[in-house]
């Protein structure tokens, strides 16, 4: 059989927010460390959302190309996983998977095949990757722009290459995505919003929803 889909919402704020994700099912959760982002979580909350995270669900932080004090700072909080969402070379991928000691997801953005035959590099040293839509020129930020990509790009992976899915999911698209990519699991964030960093509870479930049907 088959593994389950992995299920992943980020973005969560408020330790509301949280018990209600854990509550629809979801499998990991992601917390934005990065000021430019509307989602972003200072270290003091960072510190409580992760505790309440333990025995009951996958954290995960979301760092954009930090340096090692931050990388540090994060590390020591005790997340299950850090997700590097900047331009990080494999190398610094690798030095920063050395001195965190925590699992690392890296992100890569996908936007034409020379993308995709990145990801082989990368997923021979990180945990775990995380295909996303390269973000348009002049955005402020890599991610969490709600944008898609051209999902037949993938037909170039190599198919034994494992990865998780991001980039414009939402409750209605998400089934399909599933059935057509099949990905090992998938990553919402604007897509379960009613604004920029406002998460809706309703969205989050219906997208759980949808998703386990499908997967
Ligand atoms: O959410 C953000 O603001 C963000 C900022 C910087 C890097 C990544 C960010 N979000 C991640 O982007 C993907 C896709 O998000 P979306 O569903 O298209 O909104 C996801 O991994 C977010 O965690």
């Amino acid at each position: 059989m088959a593994d389950p889909l992995i299920i992943k919402i980020c973005g969560i704020k408020t330790p509301e927010l949280l018990d209600a994700t854990i509550a629809a099912g979801a499998d990991m959760v992601g917390f934005m460390h990065f000021p430019r982002s509307p989602r972003h979580v200072d270290i003091e909350p960072l510190a409580e959302l992760i505790s309440a995270c333990r025995g009951r669900i996958e954290s995960c932080v979301v760092l954009v190309n930090p340096d090692n004090s931050c990388v540090a700072e994060v590390a020591a909080l005790g997340p299950d996983w850090i997700q590097l969402h900047g331009p990080e070379s494999p190398h610094r991928v690798e030095a920063i998977r050395a001195e965190a000691g925590v699992e690392i997801m890296k992100a890569l953005p996908i936007g034409s095949a020379e993308d995709v035959a990145e990801v082989a590099s990368y997923a021979a040293i990180a945990d775990r990757v995380l295909l996303d839509a390269k973000p348009p020129k002049g955005a402020d930020r890599p991610g969490g722009l709600g944008d898609s990509f051209d999902w037949g790009l993938l037909q170039g992976l190599d198919p034994e290459t494992a990865f998780m899915l991001s980039g414009g999911l939402n409750p209605d698209n998400v089934a399909e995505a599933i059935r057509r990519v099949r990905p090992m699991g998938i990553d919402v964030s604007s897509g379960v919003e009613r604004a920029p960093g406002e998460k809706d509870k309703r969205l989050i479930e219906a997208f759980i929803r949808n998703a386990r049907m499908a997967g």
